[in-house]
């Protein structure tokens, strides 16, 4: 899929998602997050009671239909073979996952994210042929389980201290009263899970955090 839009672009309001996140059902969370103007979506299947095999790549094929029929990237999260069996657009990799560089020849030119924590990880990635980068847990949260130090906005500032030009997103406890904050610390865009899925109205949810990161965004 050739992109009429660059990757920084994409990521403004990126929306993580699997079948364990929030209470309603994905299928509608992700309609509804399409909806209130979402710019990417990642399949993130993980954790308690995460879906397996068949059932997995049934929802994973349902979600990446919605995303096709509203023209919204697909990114599959860890799962290399899946994301070849749904040709989504491309894949996330964290530090524990397979060497980024073998995911890169494996996947061609779709896209491909690497969660980064330090500098040195950083520039490995972009060795490796990062389009972009995750950075965080920007602010305490509540979706991750193995608690990571929580790296803040002093991480997204440093990174472009350094001259790290890629595409950053961060992730990690934003919502929309602190999603300034990031694109103000040098991030092209926020990734959210529980601030969407977890939302008693995932539309108008996306709606608050997408004005948010647009004002700031016009403000840079
Ligand atoms: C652990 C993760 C960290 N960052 C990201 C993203 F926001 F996409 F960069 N996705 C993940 N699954
Ligand atoms: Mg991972």
């Amino acid at each position: 899929m050739d992109y009429k839009q660059k990757i920084e672009d994409l990521l403004t309001l990126y929306f993580i998602m699997g079948s364990q996140n929030g209470q309603g059902n994905p299928e509608y969370v992700l309609q509804q997050a399409i909806e209130g103007g979402i710019t990417l979506f990642q399949f993130r299947e993980k954790g308690e009671g995460a879906l397996q095999g068949d059932e997995k790549r049934r929802l994973g094929e349902r979600l990446k239909q919605i995303c096709k029929d509203a023209g919204v990237p697909f990114i599959v999260n860890d799962d290399i073979e899946l994301a070849m069996q749904l040709d989504a657009d491309g894949v996330h990799v964290g530090q524990e996952d397979e060497k980024a560089a073998v995911t890169r020849k494996q996947i061609g030119n779709k896209i491909l994210g690497v969660s980064t924590h330090t500098l040195e990880e950083a520039h490995q990635a972009i060795a490796d042929g990062a389009d972009y980068l995750g950075l965080g847990p920007i602010f305490p949260t509540e979706s991750k389980d193995d608690i990571r130090k929580v790296h803040g906005l002093d991480l997204i500032q440093a990174f472009r201290r350094h001259d790290i030009q890629t595409p950053i997103v961060g992730i990690g406890g934003i919502m929309s009263a602190n999603a300034s904050d990031v694109i103000q610390a040098g991030g092209d865009g926020v990734s959210v899970i529980s601030a969407i899925a977890g939302a008693e109205d995932a539309k108008q949810a996306t709606v608050q955090l997408k004005q948010a990161v647009r004002k700031e965004q016009l403000e840079d």
